[in-house]
């Protein structure tokens, strides 16, 4: 643990980014599991922000494993660990006014728990890829499944490694009611929902 350490205050705030920007910085959280179209979603979410004129920056668990947190594996605690870090740097990017587009399969409720608590109500949108694991594993594009069925990886989300919903998703995609599952579409309706809470003005 550091002491001695003293917050210093900056002149330029998060009021002022935010001005600048047009926005205001949040976090879009997309939780479920592998194969279930975190990734696809969060750039094509991206893409359709960027087309608006929004200033957004996705961590896909998979890309921030390969430098900031390539030191953690998949057990609990590493999980944990690799939440923990990806929540205080979507912080940052919030703080910086950046929409901050966050793809991780977070599958503890506690974890993900947590990082929703660093930040003000409302700002931390959690998006829960409803896709069943058969369909998934069906998928399995990157035949993860498959070594995890044949015991080649152990502890693999689904498989013999847990995945805990939650009751508070601000949104739960592909939605019940209505046909819509391209993630072109999908992206409209995060849109529509930072849209509708003022996400997209300053
Ligand atoms: N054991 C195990 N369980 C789950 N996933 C595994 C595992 N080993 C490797 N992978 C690959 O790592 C990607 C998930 O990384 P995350 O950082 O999102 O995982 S976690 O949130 O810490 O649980 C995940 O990417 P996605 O398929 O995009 O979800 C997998 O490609
Ligand atoms: N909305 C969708 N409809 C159909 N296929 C999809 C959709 N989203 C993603 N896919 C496909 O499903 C597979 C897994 O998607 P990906 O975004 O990598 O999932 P995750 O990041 O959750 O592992 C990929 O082959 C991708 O092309």
């Amino acid at each position: 643990m550091a002491t001695n350490i003293v917050w210093h205050k900056s002149s330029v705030g998060k009021l002022h980014r935010q001005e600048l920007l047009q926005q205001k910085g949040c976090v879009i959280w997309f939780t479920g599991l592998s194969g279930s179209g975190k990734s696809t979603l969060a750039y094509a979410l991206c893409q359709a922000l960027y087309s608006r004129g929004k200033l957004t920056y996705v961590l896909d668990g998979d890309n921030v494993r390969h430098g900031l947190n390539r030191n953690l594996a998949f057990k609990v605690e590493d999980r944990a660990e690799n939440i923990r870090r990806i929540g205080e740097v979507a912080k940052l990017f919030a703080d910086a006014g950046i929409i901050c587009i966050a793809s991780v399969i977070s599958p503890y409720r506690k974890d993900r728990d947590a990082c929703c608590a660093l930040f003000p109500e409302g700002d931390f949108i959690k998006v829960f890829m409803d896709v069943p694991l058969q369909i998934c594993e069906a998928k399995d594009p990157k035949g993860l499944y498959n070594f995890a069925r044949a015991g080649k990886i152990k502890g693999f989300t689904g498989v013999d490694d847990p995945y805990e919903p939650s009751l508070n998703f601000e949104i739960v995609l592909p939605e019940k009611g209505n046909n819509i599952t391209s993630p072109y579409e999908m992206a409209e309706t995060v849109i529509s929902y930072l849209e509708e809470k003022g996400y997209l003005r300053a």
